[in-house]
């Protein structure tokens, strides 16, 4: 569903609204998955509560905090460990569709690979939303392998929102991903949604 692009100044005017803010955290790797294919980076999204994917955060209230103030302390839920946010890390907002009346800002913040797993750690052994509100976090994989595996599969699950659309806008502002890669996934998803759907067993 279409997600109307907003000014931030236009989107904190909306007292009237709900406000959401998410984060795409990632680091750069230098591991290989068998052994051979590189990972290059580590981007975390998380299964949530209802089964779709998603970004960690959450509601805000702006007539109270800052947006960033009230991404730090969802992050401090979901991930059991502080991640400090700044305005630095804010990308853009949009107007959600549905449900209306909300408006959804979107951060994006590199971490170092070490300190990105030891939030891994923490959303599993101190998170207080862990198994309840987010059922884990997970890793977007880069790579398409042969058979579609990788990204393409990845982008093929059902996802919260417009949490798939500012995925793919992120790997490809911040060059995780190669503009032809990117399409070449996204066409390839779009085929194995079509055949899922279509298979009767
Ligand atoms: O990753 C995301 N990207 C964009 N919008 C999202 C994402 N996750 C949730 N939303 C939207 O924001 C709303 C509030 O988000 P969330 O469910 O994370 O907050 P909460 O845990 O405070 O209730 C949801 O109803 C959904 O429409």
């Amino acid at each position: 569903m279409a997600e109307k692009e907003m000014s931030r100044e236009d989107a904190l005017s909306r007292l009237d609204h709900k406000h959401a803010c998410h984060i795409l955290l990632y680091a750069d790797s230098k591991a290989k998955l068998f052994g051979k294919i590189p990972i290059k980076h580590i981007v975390l999204m998380q299964m949530r509560f209802d089964g779709l994917l998603g970004f960690p955060g959450g509601l805000v209230d702006p007539s109270v905090e800052s947006l960033e103030a009230g991404l730090s302390r969802e992050l401090q839920e979901e991930l059991g460990a502080a991640v400090p946010v700044t305005s630095d890390d804010y990308v853009y907002s949009h107007l959600s569709s549905s449900p209306p009346r909300l408006v959804l800002h979107f951060y994006s913040k590199k971490l170092k690979e070490a300190e990105l797993l030891e939030l891994e750690r923490a959303a599993v052994a101190t998170a207080v939303d862990h198994g309840f509100e987010v059922l884990g976090l997970t890793r977007v994989p880069l790579y398409t392998l042969r058979n579609g595996g990788g990204l393409p599969w990845f982008l093929s699950h059902s996802f919260i929102s417009n949490s798939r659309a500012q995925l793919l806008d992120e790997l490809r502002r911040l060059d995780l991903v190669s503009p032809q890669n990117l399409e070449k996934a996204v066409k390839k998803a779009d085929e194995l949604r079509h055949t899922v759907k279509s298979d009767p067993h």
